[in-house]
């Protein structure tokens, strides 16, 4: 009887849900999960709609629905037409008039556990005027607490003032360069700073330095550790294993470099020589396979005393929640990344909500004089401030070493969202570094796969044609020597797109590509697995070893006439996987802007779609331009899809940083 009732309240609902998803507008996922909470206690039309909006705003990257969201904001986050909004309104009967009537509904929800009442441990949960799903509620009070600690905590053990002049030793010794703008070094700053506590974040646009700041921040963590150098276990990794990959040669290369200027003092190269392979999250925190638990966690920490992150702008919410619950309170966490950059494809913003003080600084007298002290350096007054813990061991770079040039302005003029800087860069002569392609045809896109373009050819006939010329006749380390130059070729080009469906998404490229380069004669495709098939993995495989966004080439198999192999680039080495084993892989000429975070191409190419669907925005051309070296080629079949992108700023709802304001 009582469900018969209940049921009935939201039949009109559900009816409209049911449309919905058959339109092809709400995750499936959506309705079961509307669906499942209707089954634990009272159904009620409005609290079933929150559920459907709250777990379509998660396949959004959100972390919470703001309820002030609720009276119309979630639809333009969701990028709907004004004619769904209304009928799902409409379905409910009632939709709660604001935020008090919102929250008195949910508060009264046996489904819903409001913070402060008792907790029965219900699946949704009420924290003052945000809606979470309940494992991401406790991920962000998880790493609000964790990082906020590590802030706070203790600054400088031992005799303060010897370390500080041990720091300010290093610190000459190791930037003995003036900074090039005239302003103050913030590299060096941001050494002093990440030096001083258990956490640091080093956040900064493409070339800022993040990676050669680290190094010098590494050299000096092993000066300042005294007795504790020879055994300080230093660990490196990144979300994805090219990123890693990336890091550690970077690392190498400037510890190599550094090696000779710190001579005997420290043995810089010896103490390298410890750090072992930079690794993926995943690996590091050990991921299992069929679990969401890691082999690391609160009760069986890391055993490092310093892990230093790159491309942290990818860490999700329950990533960095796992990250930091596996590292003991003695270690240090330096986190990289461009703040600016696509946030995770998951939930949450964390690094967004981290730097959110980053550009102003924001920083206190204590920390200005501990700067000056540590470094020599005084940071303008135009600095100073009261932001937060998290600020105080914040550092953004400002100068970009390798971006400048058109494509460097064009970022940042995105970045700023100045259309008229945009369109202006994009017209100017720039000695063919950048192309603007405005009304595009998906045949330019084709072209450029095939040839390139004006100061900037080649596309993909640059390992097409080494692969025409064939493999060495000698099989092992000539092969893959062979193989690695391909690779290296493969990658000087990308097309990204900015959305995966449609005649300009990944969908719809990939397979016009492969058949104009077949019949350009740069391709011979025979069957599913032909050589030269670039692919990407789709899903973590750890049977294989390879995971979700690794790309390979797929080749002849020299040992195995007639079998092909999918080989990955790992570093220096190179691993493959028989292509026959590998089953969660797509064609990868063409790759979304999400997946593209922590490569570079020397040209880039970034196809943006006929229409706007309201979720695009500046981060994604932000970071789809920031993945270009030395060429850059927009493709706009519809020049207001990018202005309109550049308008609009990704907004993900998130308690975290009111969290780490407090
Ligand atoms: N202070 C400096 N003096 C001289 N060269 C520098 C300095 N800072 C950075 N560079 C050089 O600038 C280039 C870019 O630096 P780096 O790779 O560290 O930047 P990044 O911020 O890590 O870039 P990405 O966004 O690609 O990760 C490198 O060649 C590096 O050696």
């Amino acid at each position: 009887m009582r469900n018969t009732m209940r049921s009935s309240s939201c039949l009109a609902l559900y009816a409209q849900i049911d449309l919905l998803t058959e339109a092809g507008h709400l995750r499936r996922l959506s309705a079961a999960f509307a669906r499942f909470i209707g089954s634990l206690g009272m159904e009620s039309p409005a609290l079933m709609a929150a559920c459907v909006l709250l777990s379509e705003l998660e396949g959004r990257g959100h972390s919470c629905m703001k309820l002030a969201d609720l009276s119309g904001a979630v639809a333009t986050q969701l990028g709907w037409q004004p004619e769904w909004w209304r009928d799902l309104r409409a379905s409910a009967g009632g939709w709660p008039q604001d935020v008090a009537a919102w929250r008195k509904l949910l508060a009264a929800s046996e489904q819903v556990w409001a913070v402060g009442d008792l907790d029965f441990d219900q699946p949704l949960v009420l924290d003052g005027e945000r809606l979470y799903l309940r494992r991401y509620w406790r991920d962000e009070k998880l790493v609000a607490q964790a990082v906020r600690e590590r802030a706070l905590g203790e600054v400088m053990a031992g005799d303060a003032s010897s370390s500080i002049a041990n720091i300010r030793h290093w610190l000459d010794k190791l930037f003995s360069h003036a900074s090039r703008g005239g302003g103050p070094d913030w590299q060096k700053v941001a050494c002093a700073v990440a030096v001083r506590g258990k956490l640091g974040i080093i956040t900064g646009g493409p070339g800022t330095g993040k990676t050669y700041t680290v190094a010098r921040l590494l050299a000096l963590l092993f000066a300042s550790a005294g007795s504790r150098r020879d055994s300080l276990r230093v660990a490196l990794a990144a979300p994805t294993g090219k990123a890693a990959a990336r890091l550690k040669q970077s690392i190498d290369s400037a510890l190599e470099e550094l090696d000779g200027k710190v001579g005997q003092e420290l043995p810089l190269r010896e103490l390298a020589s410890r750090m072992g392979a930079a690794r993926t999250l995943h690996s590091l925190l050990g991921a299992r396979p069929d679990t969401r638990a890691f082999r690391h966690h609160a009760g069986k920490q890391l055993e490092v005393d310093v892990l230093i992150v790159d491309e942290a702008s990818m860490i999700h919410l329950e990533m960095m929640a796992a990250l930091l619950a596996a590292l003991s309170a003695h270690a240090t966490l330096i986190l990289l990344g461009d703040k600016d950059q696509l946030a995770s494809v998951e939930a949450g913003a964390v690094l967004g909500d981290l730097c959110f003080d980053a550009e102003a600084g924001g920083y206190h007298a204590e920390t200005l004089n501990y700067v000056l002290d540590a470094s020599g350096i005084s940071i303008p007054a135009e600095y100073a401030g009261k932001a937060g813990p998290i600020a105080q061991q914040t550092v953004m770079l400002r100068e970009s070493r390798r971006f400048g040039g058109p494509i460097g302005v064009l970022a940042l003029a995105v970045n700023r969202g100045d259309a008229a800087a945009t369109v202006q860069v994009l017209r100017a002569p720039s000695e063919g570094r950048l192309a603007w392609m405005d009304p595009a045809l998906p045949a330019d896109a084709l072209q450029l796969a095939v040839m390139g373009r004006e100061g900037a050819p080649g596309g993909y006939s640059h390992y097409l044609q080494l692969l025409k010329a064939g493999a060495p006749a000698e099989q092992g380390e000539a092969y893959l020597a062979w193989v690695k130059t391909l690779i290296a070729a493969f990658e000087r080009f990308r097309i990204l797109c900015a959305v995966r469906d449609g005649e300009w998404g990944v969908h719809g490229l990939n397979p016009t590509i492969e058949q104009r380069l077949q019949s350009a004669g740069l391709l011979r495709r025979n069957g599913e697995w032909y050589a030269g098939r670039p692919v990407m993995v789709t899903r973590n495989d750890y049977a294989t070893g390879v995971f979700n966004g690794d790309i390979g080439l797929t080749l002849p198999d020299p040992a195995r006439p007639g079998a092909m192999r999918v080989y990955f680039s790992d570093g220096d080495a190179v691993r493959s996987v028989l292509a026959t084993r590998l089953r969660n892989v797509e064609t990868a000429f063409a790759m979304t802007v999400h997946k593209s975070q922590g490569s570079e191409f020397e040209h880039t190419v970034l196809a943006l779609p006929r229409e706007s669907n309201g979720t695009l925005a500046r981060e994604l051309v932000y970071t789809g331009i920031t993945r270009a070296r030395e060429f850059f080629t927009l493709l706009t079949p519809n020049q207001q899809v990018l202005l309109d992108a550049i308008a609009q700023r990704t907004q993900r709802a998130s308690g975290l940083r009111a969290l780490l304001q407090d």
